[in-house]
């Protein structure tokens, strides 16, 4: 079985190397998948977060005036705490993701949880910082990840402390 090192370093390449056009046409069936599901209807504060270039594109999500958004905001120690969304309320971090200045806690309903890979399962690879494995520890409500096809893969390494994604949205 592969180590998530390798997964993570292989997924960055495909997603760098993913056709614009391609991943546009992927972005909107999937979203439009997500937008009606009986999950987001049913949820009022969504966590999405600040996509890099190469990450989920969920712009229409972010724009979403009928919701709250929040975002994540990464403090010392690996913690996380989730911030009103605020387009004037942020500033540049060294990872390259806009965070809000703001140090409000707010508990979303949703989270939708970002990442590289996932397995059918729901098991995830991220950027092995561990911030949602911490989070999703005393997490209660739903949790999402919106994926492209080639992200979803057989077989997955499975640590202790990770938390599988119990609705995954791909096509
Ligand atoms: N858009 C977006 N925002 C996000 C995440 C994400 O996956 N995507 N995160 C999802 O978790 C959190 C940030 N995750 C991070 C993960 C690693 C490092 C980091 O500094 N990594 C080091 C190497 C790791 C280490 O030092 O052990 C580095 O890149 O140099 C920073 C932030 C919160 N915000
Ligand atoms: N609940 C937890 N409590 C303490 N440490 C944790 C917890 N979850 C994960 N970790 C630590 O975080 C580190 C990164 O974990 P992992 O490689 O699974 O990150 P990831 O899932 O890729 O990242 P992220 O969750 O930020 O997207 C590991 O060293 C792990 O020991």
């Amino acid at each position: 079985m592969k180590k998530k090192a390798e997964i993570r370093k292989k997924m960055k390449i495909s997603l760098n190397s993913f056709d614009l056009q391609e991943k546009q046409r992927q972005t909107t069936l999937i979203l439009d998948q997500f937008l009606t599901s009986e999950v987001y209807r049913n949820s009022e504060i969504i966590a999405a977060f600040m996509p890099m270039p190469f990450e989920f594109d969920m712009t229409r999500v972010l724009a979403d005036q009928t919701k709250q958004i929040v975002i994540p905001k990464t403090l010392p120690n690996r913690q996380m705490i989730f911030t009103d969304f605020d387009e004037n309320d942020l500033v540049m971090t060294d990872f390259g993701v806009k965070e809000a200045l703001s140090n409000v806690a707010v508990t979303p309903d949703l989270i939708i949880v970002p990442g590289l890979a996932w397995s059918h399962d729901g098991y995830r690879v991220g950027f092995g910082g561990g911030y949602y494995d911490r989070y999703l520890a005393n997490f209660k409500g739903i949790t999402v990840s919106l994926v492209y096809n080639f992200q979803m893969v057989d077989k997955m390494p499975v640590d202790a402390y990770d938390i599988p994604i119990k609705n995954i949205f791909t096509i």
